[in-house]
């Protein structure tokens, strides 16, 4: 995406300017977090690339489609903070039903359906309902549920975020685990530095609003990446690094005020 401003609201309801000038490259199969301050844009630059939102200026192209062509074509997957799950369909139903309306249904999906499933360690709990699962099984069911499309490029929006410590470790772990057998391109927004540098081969901090792009760190940390190293020295430079990058002392551009 380059070029991006999003301004919300019009001159006489008091515009909201979210993004300015946000620009983004994203090879295919990497792992990018984008971290910022509430009310940043954070969720705003996400739905941007999945064609929800229409920026004001600029232009997005997903593997050289508009968004809205590469969604309609089943490109993207989105996984929110909230999974959102039919409670009265079992965790297999839910993903039949995605890929019933897509319209991508065949002779296949149940086979592609139980491997999925499998993939997130769900198998025994396929016919279960979203209400007898923990939350970090009703999160695995969504990411599932998303990946049963096959896109080429999963939007995670704080998807982790009303998990224990324990828990989002976990996931972390496990989508770590599924990313490295799907291969996706993954946009993930977290408020957690330490959850962004575990995960990403780069992590994007952007300034209060409206959000731009204040650095962009490669993290070189290895992969597969070992749950370990969260208690290695260079894991916690990165994470003092971009925390001081947040800090509202920092003026755009990463320099200190
Ligand atoms: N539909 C909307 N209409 C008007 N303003 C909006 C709308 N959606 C978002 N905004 C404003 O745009 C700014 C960016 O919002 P956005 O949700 O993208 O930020 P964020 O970084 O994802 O926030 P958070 O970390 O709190 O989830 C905020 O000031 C928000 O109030």
């Amino acid at each position: 995406m380059h070029g991006i401003s999003m301004v919300y609201g019009g001159p006489s309801g008091g515009a909201v300017t979210a993004l300015e000038n946000f620009g983004l490259d994203i090879p295919e199969n990497q792992f990018v977090s984008l971290i910022g301050p509430s009310g940043c844009g954070k969720s705003t630059a996400l739905s941007i690339m999945a064609g929800l939102l229409q920026p004001t200026a600029g232009t997005v192209l997903i593997n050289g489609h508009p968004p809205l062509a590469a969604r309609r074509a089943h490109e993207i997957g989105m996984v929110f903070q909230q999974p959102v799950l039919l409670p009265w369909r079992t965790v297999e139903a839910n993903c039949a039903l995605l890929l019933t309306v897509s319209g991508q249904w065949n002779a296949d999906s149940r086979r592609r359906i139980a491997e999925t499933l499998a993939l997130v360690g769900l198998s025994e709990f396929a016919r279960r309902y979203p209400h007898e699962l923990s939350g970090g099984m009703r999160q695995r069911a969504s990411i599932a549920r998303a990946l049963c499309l096959d896109p080429v490029l999963m939007m995670m929006d704080e998807p982790f975020a009303a998990l224990d410590e324990f828990s989002r470790h976990a996931m972390n772990v496990e989508l770590l685990n599924i990313w490295s057998q799907r291969r996706k391109t993954i946009v993930f927004i977290t408020h957690s530095v330490a959850e962004a540098v575990f995960l990403s081969d780069r992590v994007i901090a952007m300034s209060p609003r409206p959000g731009r792009i204040v650095a962009d760190v490669a993290i070189e940390l290895g992969r597969p990446r070992d749950p370990e190293i969260r208690y290695a020295s260079e894991f916690g430079d990165y994470v003092t690094h971009l925390q001081r990058l947040l800090e509202p002392g920092f003026v755009r551009g990463g320099r200190p005020a």
